[in-house]
């Protein structure tokens, strides 16, 4: 008998040996084809373990973009890096690759450097993939119809106004200050109640702390039979949460994408950076629960009225993308299945807080960093547009954005310069031929949209500030794929129009009311590259009331 089991124990043992080598044979064969298609590609010589990451880790953060512009200049339009022995990139900055990638409906996958942002923002819209991705951008897409986006103009005119008032503080001293984190906070109000129907009021309680706003969140509280000292208490933390977590997320985004020992789930977990990362987003996902809970109960709350009543008592001019969710969720009725659950809900909202207001408030700052370096658009050109358009009055509607042709060219030049999110990437899921080059399947792709809006034979002179290049005539004779800050294709962004309409409404109320003068010298800039471009040195003005 203990022969029979020792027996079985080495038919056991054998049987798992052979099967873990045949998979090791066809991995190793497997993988030996895409390292040497990789390596025919150029790039700088791997070290031994790290690949290419070396070079990334021995700088500062601030000097990720100078890395990368270095293997740019000598290699582009395409090259290849290694990060650690096994994880192969491929890296594109001209349009004529881009475009094979833009216009497949097989290459929407996102890569592996996207799995980081589980944690916090799920599988929602911008993480997912396959038949959830395709559901869900179904499913949201109406949430961005123009009249909803014309609904939610209110709210950005609101928060702009504020967001003046604000500035006319900070002018007193004549002394030159960074106007970014005020733009954020203006972005992360409107994100909140637009996307969310929750008014948080950050730029008041942080600025003003003034009586109307305390009595707002009290009558909130009371409508909502939350405990006083928990909202009050949540919307500061909340609010430096989101901004650590937003900017950590960022800066563990691209920390962690160098360093590929912090790659696996179980290292990143145990290390100090990915602890932070935990407890912050645990924060921010009780957050969103709770603000969940508090719709759903108002979303059931008028439904049953309007059953026993006939009409909807509780019936709102305006809804939110979360009551659109929450809706959405329940169209079978209150008491069946819900199409999404509480957690489908989070994620997506979640999604849209993040990629909605750091997005928008990198794309603001920018702009009037550029406008503040260009006294001649602004001053003469920009302002008289909007003077013009919209006079005395701070009264705007669509019409009159659309009206606003210079602010929206700059807009877009700003974008070109600056695209909020520089860099995006794909997983192939076949081989593809670019040129002469064949790009196994398997590689994570990266477009480089910064450097492809810095080709210099579609933008001459491509550092310049010109916004001309986006006349009619100059656009038409322009390719497709050559300019896109909102991506292309089937996974472009889905809150273009949403961010466009933010991004003019408060542009036009910050130039209406200053002349910007932007202090740093464009050489003396260094850049913050992750999920987001930003200003390593802050955006520093100097406002002059007009
Ligand atoms: C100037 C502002 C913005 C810029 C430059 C921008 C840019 C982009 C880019 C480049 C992508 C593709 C990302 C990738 O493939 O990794 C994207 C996707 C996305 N954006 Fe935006 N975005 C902006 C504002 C917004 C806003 C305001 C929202 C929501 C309210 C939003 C929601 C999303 C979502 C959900 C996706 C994923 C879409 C999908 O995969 O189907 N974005 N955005």
């Amino acid at each position: 008998m203990e022969v029979f089991h020792v027996l079985l124990y080495v038919a056991a043992v054998a049987t798992i040996l052979v099967l873990l080598l045949q998979r090791y044979k066809r991995w190793s064969t497997k993988y030996s084809r895409f390292s040497t298609l990789l390596d025919s590609i150029p790039g700088p010589f791997p070290l031994p373990v790290v690949g290419n990451a070396i070079g990334f880790i021995l700088r500062p953060e601030n000097q990720y973009l100078d890395e990368i512009s270095g293997i740019v200049k000598l290699h582009s339009p395409i090259f290849r890096l290694w990060n650690g022995p096994l994880v192969g990139t491929v890296h594109l900055t001209s349009w004529k690759y881009a475009e094979k990638i833009f216009n497949s409906s097989t290459h929407i996958e996102k890569n592996l450097f996207y799995k980081f942002l589980f944690p916090w923002i799920g599988t929602g819209l911008l993480t997912s993939k396959g038949e959830k991705w395709h559901f869900r951008r179904k499913l949201l897409t109406p949430a961005f119809h123009r009249t909803v986006l014309e609904s939610y103009q209110d709210i950005v005119c609101e928060k702009s106004a504020q967001l003046v008032k604000i500035l006319r503080s900070k002018i007193q001293d004549k002394q030159p200050f960074n106007i970014a984190p005020m733009i954020w906070q203006c972005s992360l109000d409107i994100i909140c109640e637009t996307a969310m129907g929750t008014k948080m009021n950050i730029q008041a309680k942080l600025e003003e702390k003034d009586v109307a706003y305390l009595a707002a969140v009290e009558e909130y509280v009371v409508l909502h039979s939350m405990s006083s000292s928990y909202f009050t208490t949540l919307i500061v933390e909340i609010y430096f949460e989101m901004c650590t977590l937003c900017f950590s997320a960022s800066e563990i985004f691209s920390k962690r994408s160098v360093r590929p020992w912090l790659h696996p789930e179980i290292i990143f977990d145990l290390s100090p950076m990915g602890r932070r990362f935990k407890q912050c987003v645990k924060m921010l996902h009780n957050f969103t629960d709770k603000v969940i809970q508090v719709r759903k109960s108002e979303y059931f709350k008028s439904y049953h009225s309007k059953i026993n009543n006939g009409k909807n008592e509780n019936e709102k001019k305006r809804e939110s993308f979360l009551d659109l969710l929450i809706e959405t969720a329940y169209s079978e009725g209150p008491d069946q299945k819900p199409i999404l659950s509480d957690r489908d809900i989070r994620e997506e909202v979640d999604t849209f807080m993040f990629e909605g207001h750091d997005t928008t408030a990198s794309a603001i700052s920018w702009a009037v960093y550029l406008l503040g370096r260009h006294p001649e658009i602004q001053v003469e050109q920009v302002y008289q547009e909007i003077q013009d358009v919209l006079g005395n009055q701070m009264e705007i509607t669509p019409q009159k954005l659309s009206e606003m042709k210079l602010l929206e060219r700059c807009m877009k030049e700003s974008l070109r310069l600056y695209p909020s999110v520089p860099f995006i990437g794909r997983k192939l899921r076949q081989d593809v031929t670019l040129g002469e080059y064949t790009i196994p399947s398997d590689t994570e792709v990266c477009i480089l949209i910064y450097f492809l809006h810095r080709d210099p034979d579609i933008f001459p002179d491509p550092e310049n500030f010109n916004p001309d290049n986006f006349l009619p005539e100059v656009c038409e004779k322009r390719p497709p794929y050559a300019y896109v800050p909102f991506s292309a294709g089937a996974r472009n962004c889905i809150g273009q129009k949403f961010a466009q309409l933010e991004e003019k409404i408060v542009l036009c109320h910050i130039i209406k009311n200053f002349r910007i003068e932007a202090v740093d010298d464009p050489k003396d800039l260094k850049y913050l590259v992750g999920l987001i471009i930003r200003s390593y040195n802050g955006i520093n003005v100097r406002l002059h009331p007009r």
